[in-house]
């Protein structure tokens, strides 16, 4: 047997749809270790399809599970082998990233304190660590869940178009960082993207249409 081949997340037969919006019907799909790209153009689900695959988002149908733990059966667990925060997420406003990073450790036991001060000069965030999170722009704001994303150790990553509202240096940086990640075998890394970018290395591709 070839542990290491094994997806490390399986979608069977999801169905999610809104009222007014058709989005998912019987889909399955396999991710595997290494970066998956989510594309479509606007409006195709791709933040929908990471909620529901970071459990935050209940599918109508079907089953998810993340190294075999069922989200139906065993949510905390599941939910623990993610990382996903809505970037537009004002629940963490009054603390300041220095405490949001902090909280982290419940949750994710292999948060890697020692990266913190490479990601956050990475990402120019250093001097905004002590500010709350509703003091900082869009952009620093996305910056924090990015660094935490890279320290949390988590075995499924969920990246909700990662390079908006960033400067270029930083964006350099987070290719950078996924090249890094990339070769981490126990960690997929699903990132939605209206389209690939040169320079990430994408093994795997869930196409959502135009
Ligand atoms: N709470 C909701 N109620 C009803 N429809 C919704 C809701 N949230 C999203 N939608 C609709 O579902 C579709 C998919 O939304 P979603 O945000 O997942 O797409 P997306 O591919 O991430 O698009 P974008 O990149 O434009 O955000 C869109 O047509 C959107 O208008």
């Amino acid at each position: 047997m070839k542990h290491s081949n094994a997806p490390i997340l399986k979608a069977i037969n999801l169905t999610f749809n809104y009222p007014h919006q058709e989005l998912f019907n019987n889909l399955s799909v396999e991710i595997p270790a290494g970066i998956t790209l989510v594309r479509g153009g606007d409006g195709r689900g791709k933040s929908s399809l990471l909620r529901l695959l970071a459990g935050d988002l209940p599918a109508q149908a079907g089953e998810l599970q993340i190294n075999g733990v069922s989200l139906n059966e065993q949510p905390d667990l599941y939910r623990r082998q993610v990382f996903w925060v809505d970037p537009r997420s004002e629940a963490f406003d009054q603390m300041t990233a220095h405490e949001y990073f902090a909280s982290l450790h419940a949750t994710y036991p292999k948060f890697d304190d020692s990266l913190l001060p490479a990601l956050t000069e990475g990402l120019s965030l250093t001097p905004h660590l002590d500010k709350k999170l509703y003091m900082l722009s869009t952009g620093s704001k996305r910056k924090v869940w990015l660094a935490a994303a890279f320290a949390a150790g988590a075995t499924l990553n969920l990246l909700d178009d990662p390079f908006a509202s960033l400067d270029k240096a930083s964006i350099n940086f987070v290719v950078k960082m996924l090249n890094r990640v990339a070769g981490n075998s126990p960690q997929a890394w699903v990132i939605a993207l209206y389209d690939a970018v040169d320079g990430v290395p994408f093994t795997t591709t869930i196409d959502l249409g135009d």
